[in-house]
Order: C-alpha cells, then structure tokens, then sequence
C-alpha cells in the first residue's frame, strides 16, 4: 500500500482523487496550501505527490525540487487546469515523474497514478547511485541537477556533451564521468580541439610510423590509441575544424584508425566525452558543425550553471579552494571574513568558478601572514565593480514589520511560523557577526554550528557584514 499526498486548493478535486486512490487500495491525505503540503511531506513517508501548479500561498513548479528531495523522495506528478507546455518542460526537467491536466478523464488519471505507483514500487530502495565527486563543490539545485545527470553516465559507455560557460567545470565533471565509470582505471586523454596545430593534427590524434613524413625519425602513439580502455575528452569540441570532424566521426563509429604511414588499421576502444562553451545546434544550423557526429557525442547531455545562478554555493567554492590553496603553499591557515564573504556574494563572476579559483589565490597572495582574508585583500578591480553595482542597486530592505501588522485576515499558522523564525535568525545572525568581530571561526564557535551551515544561512537571509 503506497501513501499518496495531493496538495491541491479545490477541495472538490483532492475528494475526487483521493477516492480514485483510495478504491485502488492506497492511502490519500490532502493539504490545501502549499504551506501544508510541505508540512506532510516532510513529515510523511510519500511515494507519490500530486502537486497542483498554482496555489494559494505560491508555485508548486518552484517548490517542485523541495518535495521531491524531500525525506522519502517520492515521485511527483503536476496537475494543472490549464494547458501549459511551457510548465510541462519546466516540470518534466525538473523531475517530476509526469505532468497532467486536471480535466482529463479519471481512466486517464488513474491509469497514470498507477503507472507511477508501480514504477515506485519496483524500484530499489537505495536508488541513487553514490557518485565518487570528488573535488566537485556545491549544495545548489542547478549543481545538484548537474549532479544527477552525471549519475545516468554511470551505467552507460554512450558519447557524453558537457557545455557551459568558460570556468564552469566542463573538464573537472569530464574527470568524474570517467572516474565513475567501469574504466576508471585506464586512462583519460585530453585533447585540446583549440589548441590542435593544423599541420600536426592527425599526427597527434592516429600516430605514426617511422619515415611517415619528414622529421619522423620514430614512430609515435596518438591520443587516440592512448585513450585504448579509458576515455577520450575532447575539450572545445566546437573548435574542431569540419574536415576534422568527418574523420572523427569514422572513428568514433568504428572505434579504428590509421596510423599515418601505416599501411594497417588499428583500434581502439574508448569512450567519448565532449565538451564546449558553443552552441552546438546553431553551429549546426549555420553548417560549421556536423549533425551526424553532434548526435554520436550528445547521448548524454551535462549542462553546467554560471557561478551567478547558484550563487548560494560562492561561499562553499571559497573555502574549499581557500584550504586546498593554504595546504597547496603552506604558511599560515586562513579564515574569510563577512566582508570578505560579501563582495564575493556581490559579484557576477563572467569567468564562474576559475575565476573565483585565482581570486582566492592572488587574496591569498595579498594576506602573506595576516590570518584573516578581509575585501581589501581582493583585486581593486572587482571591488570597485562590486561597489559601483550596489550603488546603483535600491538599497538594503527596509527594516521588516512583524507579519501580524496590517495582516488581516490572519495568515495560515505555518506561514507565520516560518516568517517568525526567518526574522528570529536574521536578527541572530547579525549580532552574532557583530559580536564574533568579524571572524567565521568565532562565529561558529559562539553558534554552535558548522560553517558550512553558517554560510548557508548568511546567504538564505541575505546578511549583510559590518
Ligand atoms: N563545482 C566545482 N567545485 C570545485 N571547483 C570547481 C568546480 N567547478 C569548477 N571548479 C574549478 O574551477 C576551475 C575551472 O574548471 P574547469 O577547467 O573544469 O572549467 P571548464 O568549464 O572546463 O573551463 P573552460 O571552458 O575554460 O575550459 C578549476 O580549478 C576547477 O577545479
């Protein structure tokens, strides 16, 4: 017996579910909030949820990544009265089990709650694969969902598409679909497709034999023939010129290749990742990139974030960098301060996390021996740039009313609840960075709390440093 939870505001629709459900030999409970809602599964084993998009008190879509991480990890399935394509690809990515309307026929529904069900009941307790991801930092939905997609690799030896903006992690997630695969213990090649020069090409990818060309006084092995049980990652894919790419494709088909010189094919089994900061279709679309090997390489789609959309994961990239660089040199260990902390929450980072890496490396540089990093051991140039953007922004909110002023009709209970306790820990954590003197370590002592968890919350409440 699964226990289904629908959190829909038309009482009338949640009876008739819940009866459908219930004839079928489940258990039903519903919530009319989202508030609600989240309070029951939260609090409740759920193996399915039946998620309505919009909501008194706010979006199902938006919350659908809260419920479906939430304890029991139940499926979800969105409901909506109107027809909303849009919504369906928003909910359908974000991995909802399915998408349907309310208005269709209650064979239809009933056949898809079950099909859910069923789904659910096959499937192995502990379902999510541990992923080795080592090295990756980051608790933010987009480098979750990034995550997750890496975990589909696992099982598989089809063609892998990493894209992304520069300094994203396109090479780090590349290392870690090889070393989450069965191959981990042969090698990963790296070819630079940007940095291939045009005359030694094929040299450098097939090999060759001895007296092949002028200057070959020995033979060599190619990268292709290097990467024989392991992974070939094609870093810049989209830089790879057309007549290039046609004989790639022959490889990537037939896993065999021709030394130059040689008179023999040879082959070479390897798996392929790619990755590229293009827009690979529009490449296709203006004929500078073939389709035919776009479709070989993109069995598997991997798209990583700008820095600017997780940003609540700024603070964890600093710190683990700030250790890795401190044990890197040596000298003397280091904290960042709030200030510190918030000029780099402030900026947009348009080279992402290597950016940030040599951000953290030249304010390491700039403390020498002090052993707190403060702004002014930042770049001038991305202060300056952090400055002139809150200039121009409105400033900070204005200071919060309780939630009982001017609400009337009162609010749900659980809604004034969590507005309570996010004023309480607001007004905590500013005098608790006031009164730790702007050091982390002071803080977390006085706290009671891990780091990590105060970062995340300096970021949920949008704290300002002194
Ligand atoms: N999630 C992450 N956690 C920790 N470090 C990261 C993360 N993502 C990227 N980095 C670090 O950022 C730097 C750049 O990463 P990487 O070279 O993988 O990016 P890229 O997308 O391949 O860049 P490019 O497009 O310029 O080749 C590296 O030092 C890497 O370790």
């Amino acid at each position: 017996m699964s226990l289904v939870v629908i959190i829909d505001d038309d009482r009338s629709v949640c009876g008739v579910l819940e009866q459908l459900i219930r004839q079928h030999g489940h258990t039903a409970v519903s919530a009319q909030s989202l508030a609600d809602g989240l309070a029951l599964v939260e609090n409740r084993p759920a193996d399915l949820v039946l998620l309505d998009v919009k909501l008194p008190d706010g979006s199902g879509l938006e919350q659908l990544h809260r419920i479906s991480q939430s304890p029991a990890k139940p499926e979800v399935i969105i409901m909506t009265g109107h027809g909303d394509p849009d919504g369906a690809e928003f909910a359908i990515h974000n991995g909802a089990w399915d998408y349907i309307e309310k208005s269709a026929s209650p064979k239809a529904m009933t056949l898809r709650l079950l099909r859910a069900l069923e789904y659910r009941a096959g499937k192995q307790p502990a379902a999510a694969p541990a992923i080795d991801r080592r090295g990756i930092v980051g608790e933010s939905q987009p480098l979750t969902h990034a995550l997750d997609q890496l975990a589909h690799t696992m099982y598989s030896d089809a063609g892998v598409l990493i894209t992304g903006d520069t300094g994203t992690g396109k090479e780090l997630f590349a290392r870690a679909v090889h070393r989450n695969s069965p191959r981990k213990d042969a090698s990963f090649v790296v070819v630079d497709c940007a940095a291939l020069p045009h005359h030694l090409v094929e040299s450098m990818l097939f090999g060759h034999v001895k007296g092949a060309f002028t200057g070959a006084d020995a033979p060599r092995e190619g990268l292709v023939a290097q990467a024989d049980g392991g992974t070939l990652f094609l870093d810049e894919i989209g830089e790879m010129p057309l007549s290039l790419q046609k004989a790639f494709l022959r490889v990537l088909e037939s896993r065999c290749f021709r030394p130059i010189g040689s008179k023999e094919e040879r082959r070479s089994n390897f798996r392929i990742v790619a990755s590229t900061n293009r827009d690979l279709d529009e490449m296709v679309r203006k004929g500078r990139f073939r389709q035919d090997l776009l479709y070989r390489l993109r069995t598997f789609h991997l798209h990583l974030p700008a820095l600017r959309q997780r940003r609540q994961d700024i603070p964890l990239l600093a710190e683990y960098h700030l250790q890795r660089l401190s044990r890197l040199y040596g000298g003397t260990p280091k904290e960042m301060s709030a200030d510190f902390l918030e000029v780099l929450a402030g900026h947009d980072w348009p080279g992402n996390v290597r950016e940030l890496v040599n951000t953290m490396d030249s304010a390491l540089s700039a403390a020498r021996d002090e052993t707190v990093l403060y702004s002014c051991h930042l770049p001038p140039t991305l202060r300056t740039k952090v400055a002139c953007r809150q200039i121009t922004k409105p400033c900070a909110r204005p200071a919060e009313a309780t939630p009982f002023d001017a609400a009337r009709p009162l609010p749900p209970l659980q809604a004034f609840r969590d507005k309570m306790i996010e004023m309480a820990e607001t007004q905590y954590l500013n005098t608790l960075l006031k009164d730790s003197g702007g050091s982390m370590s002071n803080a977390c002592t006085m706290a009671g709390i891990s780091r990590s968890r105060l970062y995340e919350l300096m970021k949920k409440h949008a704290i300002t440093a002194r």
